[in-house]
């Protein structure tokens, strides 16, 4: 019998479904406390009821979770330094979106050596998640593939959909039913329209095809996600975190009827990819603030616990600790002098 499907499939292996691996690890009733508060004051800020500004730091990727629990420890201690200016929401992603090819985070690929062992990845990424919502850190995810949420949305505070993502109809569905706020970024030749298109199709109602929490296709119907906002990351040709780049964004939102809220990257198309650009690119955008700029309403910072990046050596044994295996993050020692040095500036606003 001649076969027309799956004649590019070599494999189809059923997984543990969603339902299970939340019995595998609950989440606790003062876990689901501390996430719902999380994600009404990210809504607060982002809509400007409180004059703070969110801050969405830490690792590019996460692939050794108790250095990124030693990160979190460190986090929440500064959390307590800066919260009366400074929100602190780690980044624990996950999911990586390649340009062409490459490894593409924890979930996908725990092993760090193409084994994809998935069902092993999402349990390392629900495990993490929730010893990180016990020590009340809230986290920040990018959401990339349409199936994972149901796994591990329960326990994020806030989402992204990535420079690369924003334009994919998929996305946009996905974020209209998440339960939290979500920054979409602008496309990485610096496009800002698609992150505005994104935002208005998210915001209405949408009906698509997804898993159930048995894990059963399943058609999703969706209310709309109001919480759902820009992040600047730059672009290729030029950063956009510049004055003229806050009000152009400003009057582009306001003219397709969104609240002139924004968070930036400092990372990513505004540093130009180095790493060490990050600390200028942050006081540039507190000056904005200080001088009265009341839209920018979030910060974006590629952070661990070392400065730069490496390659996954074939010895896993030999990975330095602490040190990011995508983009190159600044270290914890930079990270906290300049979140101190930012608080101390936004404390003598009037
Ligand atoms: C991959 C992502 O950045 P993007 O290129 O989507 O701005 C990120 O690491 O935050
Ligand atoms: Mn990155």
């Amino acid at each position: 019998m001649i076969k027309t499907n799956n004649l590019k499939v070599s494999g189809i292996t059923p997984i543990i479904a969603p339902a299970d691996l939340r019995q595998v690890f609950p989440m606790s009733d003062t876990g689901r406390e501390f996430v719902s508060r999380s994600r009404e004051k990210i809504k607060e800020i982002l809509q400007r009821r409180d004059r703070r500004l969110m801050v969405v730091v830490g690792p590019c990727s996460i692939h050794d979770t108790e250095a990124a629990v030693d990160y979190a420890k460190r986090l929440s201690a500064l959390s307590r330094r800066v919260d009366d200016q400074l929100m602190l929401v780690m980044r624990v992603y996950f999911e990586k979106p390649r340009t062409t090819v490459g490894w593409k985070g924890l979930i996908n690929d725990p092993g760090m050596d193409g084994s994809h062992n998935i069902s092993k990845g999402l349990g390392i990424a629900r495990g993490l998640l929730c010893r990180l919502t016990d020590l009340e850190v809230p986290v920040a995810n990018e959401m990339l593939d349409p199936i994972t949420p149901e796994y591990v949305a329960d326990l994020i505070s806030w989402g992204a959909i990535g420079a690369r993502t924003t334009e994919s109809q998929t996305h946009r569905e996905l974020a209209s039913g998440l339960s939290f706020p979500i920054g979409f970024k602008n496309g990485t030749d610096g496009n800002l329209q698609i992150a505005i298109d994104a935002m208005i199709s998210s915001r209405a109602p949408h009906s698509f095809l997804g898993i159930n929490r048995e894990g059963r296709a399943s058609i999703i119907q969706t209310t709309g996600n109001p919480d759902v906002h820009i992040v600047l990351r730059g672009g290729s040709r030029k950063p956009n975190y510049l004055p003229e780049d806050i009000t152009h964004t400003e009057e582009s939102l306001k003219k397709n009827g969104l609240a002139p809220t924004i968070m930036v990257d400092c990372s990513h198309g505004n540093s130009n990819k180095d790493y060490r650009k990050q600390p200028e690119v942050l006081e540039q955008i507190i000056d904005q603030v200080v001088a009265g700029n009341q839209s920018i309403s979030g910060l974006m910072i590629e952070s661990n616990l070392e400065e730069g990046n490496q390659k996954v050596p074939a010895d896993h044994s030999q990975l330095k600790y602490g040190v990011s295996i995508t983009d190159a993050c600044i270290n914890w020692d930079t990270t906290e002098k300049i979140l101190l040095e930012a608080h101390a500036r936004l404390q003598k606003r009037k």
